[in-house]
């Protein structure tokens, strides 16, 4: 099928500059790839409700997919000084989140005895190993180097993961436009390996708490602000909601990815992401 070549593959898409042809005969089936997208949900018990819970994955995994689309976008948008841009794609991440979070009660309706049917089939598979999911940690400056060794022995998957590892995350570079402003940020930060976790810091707890104290003076700052913290609380909100989904399907049993399970979930959700903008609330 001809128009086939002509996509721009999601890899290449930066690269190549190929237009479509409209004049083409393409059906709807054709151009969303369904032939592929619903011919990928292979159960490998014959349990019925193994279906719900390929289809709760697969459909997290595409939002995902744009959700890397927006972020790496904004991240570039913000790079660029064009910070108007970068508040549109970053409310399109939070709608997305919005629709993952709904996801769960779906997945709810799932039973532990439901699950318990199939859930053998699933061997050590786990979604600790979604490699979209660490991407988007990273994305959000949460580098932290066990993850990256789960792909070792995937090249491709590992360089790809190794570049998002060492890119800057969407808080590296809002603390940028903050030293853009005219804002001291201590210069370890504005010069710092990006593929260590970002530790909190007084020079940026006091640019944000200016910006907060002075909104009329720094509105796109402001903005940038709340944008983040609205993606910040949304992926919380998701952790929350998997944690006490998971504590209501499989109560207290080890995870099949090795860890202890839902105590291992709680901890996660003490892991934060842009800790100075959550800090200054207080002072306010
Ligand atoms: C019955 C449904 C589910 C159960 C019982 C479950 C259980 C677990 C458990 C126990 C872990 C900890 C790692 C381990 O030892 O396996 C985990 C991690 C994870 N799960 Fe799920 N999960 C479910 C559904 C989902 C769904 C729908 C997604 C969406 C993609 C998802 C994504 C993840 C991710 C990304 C992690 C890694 C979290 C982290 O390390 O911070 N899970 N899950
Ligand atoms: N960790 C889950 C298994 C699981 O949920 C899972 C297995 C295969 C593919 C995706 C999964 N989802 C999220 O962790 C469990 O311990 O039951």
């Amino acid at each position: 099928m001809e128009h086939k070549d002509k996509r721009h593959n999601s890899t290449t898409e930066s690269e190549k500059n190929i237009h479509t042809d409209f004049t083409n005969n393409m059906t709807y089936g054709e151009y969303l790839q369904l032939d592929q997208i619903l011919s990928s949900q292979d159960r490998l018990s014959d349990h019925h409700d193994e279906m719900l819970f390929i289809v709760i994955h697969q459909v997290s995994e595409l939002w995902m997919k744009l959700i890397l689309h927006e972020l790496n976008a904004a991240i570039e948008s913000i790079e660029k000084d064009d910070l108007q841009t970068s508040f549109k794609q970053l409310a399109r991440v939070s709608r997305i989140q919005s629709q993952i979070i709904q996801g769960w009660d779906v997945l709810s309706t799932l039973t532990p005895s439901e699950y318990m049917e199939f859930r053998d089939f699933l061997g050590q598979a786990s979604g600790f190993q979604s490699f979209q999911y660490r991407k988007i940690e990273f994305a959000l400056g949460y580098k932290t180097d066990h993850v990256l060794k789960i792909y070792q022995k995937d090249r491709e998957l590992y360089a790809d993961l190794e570049k998002a590892f060492k890119a800057p995350g969407l808080y590296d570079v809002a603390i940028k436009q903050l030293a853009k402003a005219g804002f001291t940020i201590h210069p370890d930060l504005l010069n710092r390996d990006y593929s260590t976790p970002y530790e909190e810091d007084q020079s940026v707890r006091d640019a944000w708490l200016t910006v907060y104290q002075n909104v009329d003076q720094y509105w796109d700052l402001y903005q940038l602000a709340e944008k983040l913290v609205d993606i910040e609380d949304s992926l919380q909100q998701w952790r929350f909601r998997h944690m006490k989904t998971v504590e209501r399907i499989i109560g207290f049993k080890m995870g099949t990815g090795g860890s202890s399970g839902v105590n291992y979930l709680k901890k996660v959700l003490d892991q934060r992401f842009f800790p100075e903008l959550w800090d200054l609330r207080t002072e306010l």
